[in-house]
């Protein structure tokens, strides 16, 4: 039970939602599906470095410095994404999660993506393919 009421952030810690994100940006500059959306964004390092700050935070972490502003609407808003890339973006994210992490971390964290992915729908930010 106390494992449950520790924060995600302490039950994952940096260093891994670190590994995981740059994992992630690799597979998705790899992937077919996901990758033209990717083009100019995946590997650059001032993304990567407010994609781990938006997910530590989001799990309750700290930082030293304040966290880079995410405009996490307003970055998909232009992309145009549809059903498709977001369905493909959730199984490639959980099968990042699965080789790095426990389940409960993974189911955890899978969880705050999907209710992202959700938000962005809600939005109108995705679109029929
Ligand atoms: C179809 C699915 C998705 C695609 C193709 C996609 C692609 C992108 C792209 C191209 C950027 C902009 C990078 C840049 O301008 O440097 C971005 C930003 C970002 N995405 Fe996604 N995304 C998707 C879904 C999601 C979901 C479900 C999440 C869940 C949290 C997410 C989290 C983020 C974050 C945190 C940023 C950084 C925002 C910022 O710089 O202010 N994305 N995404």
């Amino acid at each position: 039970m106390v494992r449950t009421l520790n924060p995600l952030c302490d039950r994952i810690g940096l260093p891994t939602v670190e590994a995981v994100v740059r994992d992630f940006a690799r597979r998705q500059a790899e992937d077919p599906v996901l990758a033209p959306w990717l083009a100019h964004a995946a590997g650059d390092e001032e993304h990567l470095a407010t994609v781990m700050d938006y997910w530590w935070t989001a799990m309750g972490g700290r930082l030293d410095r304040p966290p880079r502003p995410v405009d996490m609407m307003g970055r998909h808003a232009d992309l145009a994404l549809t059903e498709t890339a977001l369905a493909r973006w959730l199984a490639l994210f959980e099968t990042t999660l699965a080789d790095h992490l426990d389940t409960a971390e993974a189911n955890d964290w899978a969880a705050m993506a999907r209710a992202m992915a959700e938000k962005l729908r809600a939005s109108g930010l995705i679109h029929p393919d």
